[in-house]
């Protein structure tokens, strides 16, 4: 992108302490190998109110990565918006791979939707605009359905994010993985109540609450990747 050296991601965007060096990572690392349908993308979600809530680009390239690990076909998204993040799953899943992508939210879906399309991955996408936990329950009266996912990624609601796990470890095979985003929430899981903006606190409430669980559940294998704002990544064990 021409003008990708004037744009300064927000500090915040990232966990690092230095924004010079976040901005390094992205330039030497992650722009360099950035599909241009994404970096589209990126744009047009720029001028929307809430575009901090798209997925970070160095978050996406380890999706890609994990993606091509577990060879990864049948995947479920939850928290689509505009669709950084399901972009980068469906411009890596196989041409008949397949992705269940749920959000409460079809008007931002639509923002990238022309991108998607010209990209021509919209085969590979089902998007179901819904709640989605009825989504899952709904998944999991069919037994097909159980075991059968390679990879999930979460990043919608927060609170939820116990209750989607819930389902969703049945819902994977035994070696699929789920990833959870924003499990560091701005860094406020480490910090004193008391220094957490008031609209920051029940998220951060469910995160430390998420977390604990992850750790102590003896179903998967997890590793808590300090990039994007906290992700999660959780391979299902048994
Ligand atoms: C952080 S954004 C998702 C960002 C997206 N992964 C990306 O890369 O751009 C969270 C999304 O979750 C959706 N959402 C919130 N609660 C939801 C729920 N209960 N069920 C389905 N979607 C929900 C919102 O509408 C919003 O689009
Ligand atoms: O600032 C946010 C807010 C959310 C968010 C909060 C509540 C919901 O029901 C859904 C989403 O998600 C975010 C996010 O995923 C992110 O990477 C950065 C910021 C935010």
């Amino acid at each position: 992108m021409e003008n990708e050296k004037k744009e300064v991601p927000s500090p915040s965007k990232g966990l690092l302490q230095s924004p010079e060096l976040y901005q390094y990572i992205l330039e030497s690392s992650v722009y360099p190998n950035e599909p241009e349908p994404l970096k589209e993308l990126r744009a047009v979600t720029a001028s929307h109110p809430w575009a901090l809530m798209g997925t970070a680009p160095d978050a996406g390239q380890m999706m890609s990565m994990l993606l091509r690990l577990v060879e990864a076909k049948k995947t479920i998204e939850i928290g689509v918006f505009t669709g950084y993040s399901l972009l980068r799953t469906a411009l890596t899943i196989p041409d008949d791979g397949k992705i269940i992508a749920v959000d409460i939210d079809l008007n931002a879906y639509e923002i990238g939707l022309p991108i998607i399309r010209k990209a021509g991955v919209e085969h590979k996408i089902n998007f179901v605009q819904s709640e989605a936990l009825p989504v899952l329950d709904k998944l999991l009266e069919t037994s097909e359905n159980e075991g059968s996912f390679d990879f999930a990624y979460v990043d919608a609601d927060k609170i939820n994010n116990l209750n989607y796990h819930e389902r969703l470890i049945k819902l994977l095979k035994v070696g699929g993985i789920v990833v959870y985003d924003n499990t560091l929430w701005r860094g406020t899981v480490a910090m004193p109540e008391e220094h957490v903006a008031e609209d920051r606190k029940t998220n951060r409430h469910s995160m430390i609450e998420f977390n604990k669980f992850l750790a102590s559940d003896s179903r998967i294998q997890i590793c808590l990747a300090p990039l994007g704002d906290g992700m999660t990544i959780c391979r299902r064990l048994i």
